[in-house]
């Protein structure tokens, strides 16, 4: 294997200039083909309140041009250990739901015919669904771990089947999910009912709320998380807003009381020996934000994704 071709140098070309590819990566088709691809789906058609996740890409990837090629916390070099590319936008019609799921479907199949992983960056969470469905026809029914304050296991929002509050439950009826290894991570925040939770286990998912992190600590949750999760290939689907709205107010559907971002960086370097197979970060609408901070929070949480990737690569 040649070398992987790294970020720019940042010491030749002030990180600060030219265009921003997720952490200053080449694109995808400068190296032809990867082991990992980060890709933009810049899609929101599918949100139930604040839009604007649409603009979440390019805000992730101007606020990940600081990002250093050395990852201390999981002792690797995630850019070196495998080629990481970033793929451009997945386009989707935003006037037609149904023709933006076959096209974020068909996106993401044809992307691992050029690279082996992937991660996504929202967009809002409908793209969770036709991005399972491509990791189903792949692996067979899969693991999810899914962080984020809501479950998005609802039904419909005015009768839509296909919304932002509804990808998980699509995905388990049509049986892309394996409905005895999934598990919600940072659930929180007022439901519509008793009945969400008890419609939510059916679907196939055993839930670790942020109050449990707070009783018990990060390594109870990841001892939780992985005895879930089991040796199977685990897609991780992560909407940043299971962030406290203190560190993500970024987002469309904020709810109080979240985890830091120490927190989900912490879990996710705890999950370097599973076999990641794809991920998605979404749900960043960077109208809300400020300072950057929900992208950086975003970009950094891409970062530990793909070194974990990389580890497992590695052969750890
Ligand atoms: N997936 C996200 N971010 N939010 C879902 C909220 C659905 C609702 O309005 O109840
Ligand atoms: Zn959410
Ligand atoms: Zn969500």
């Amino acid at each position: 294997m040649t070398a992987p071709i790294g970020p720019r140098d940042s010491s030749a070309t002030p990180r600060f200039a030219g265009q921003a590819t997720y952490a200053l990566l080449p694109s995808l088709d400068e190296v032809g083909t990867a082991d990992v691809a980060v890709a933009g789906i810049p899609f929101d058609s599918g949100v139930s309140y604040r839009p604007g996740a649409r603009f979440g890409p390019s805000h992730v990837r101007e606020a990940s041009r600081l990002l250093r090629p050395y990852n201390p916390a999981q002792d690797i070099s995630p850019f070196a250990v495998q080629q990481v590319a970033d793929a451009g936008d997945i386009v989707a019609n935003p006037f037609d739901l149904d023709e933006a799921i076959q096209q974020v479907h068909q996106g993401a199949v044809s992307l691992l015919e050029k690279a082996g992983r992937f991660v996504m960056i929202g967009g809002d969470h409908t793209v969770a669904y036709p991005l399972l469905k491509a990791m189903y026809e792949k692996h067979g029914p899969i693991a999810v771990l899914h962080a984020d304050a809501h479950l998005d296991t609802w039904d419909t929002y005015f009768g839509a089947p296909i919304t932002h509050g509804t990808p998980f439950r699509r995905a388990s009826e049509d049986g892309f999910i394996d409905l005895t290894t999934s598990a919600h991570l940072g659930i929180r925040g007022p439901l519509y009912g008793k009945g969400d939770l008890e419609d939510d286990q059916k679907l196939g998912f055993e839930i670790t709320t942020t109050d449990f992190i707070e009783e018990h600590g990060v390594p109870a949750a990841l001892q939780r998380l992985r005895t879930r999760l089991g040796d199977k290939p685990v897609y991780i689907s992560i909407d940043i807003d299971v962030l406290d709205p203190a560190h993500a107010p970024g987002t469309g559907t904020p709810e109080a009381g979240g985890m830091t971002s120490r927190e989900l960086l912490r879990i996710i370097r705890g999950l370097t020996d599973l076999n990641i197979v794809g991920a998605d970060v979404v749900e960043v609408s960077p109208a809300y934000d400020h300072a950057q901070l929900t992208a950086i929070a975003a970009a950094h949480v891409v970062y530990e994704l793909v070194s974990a990737m990389g580890a497992r690569a590695e052969g750890r």
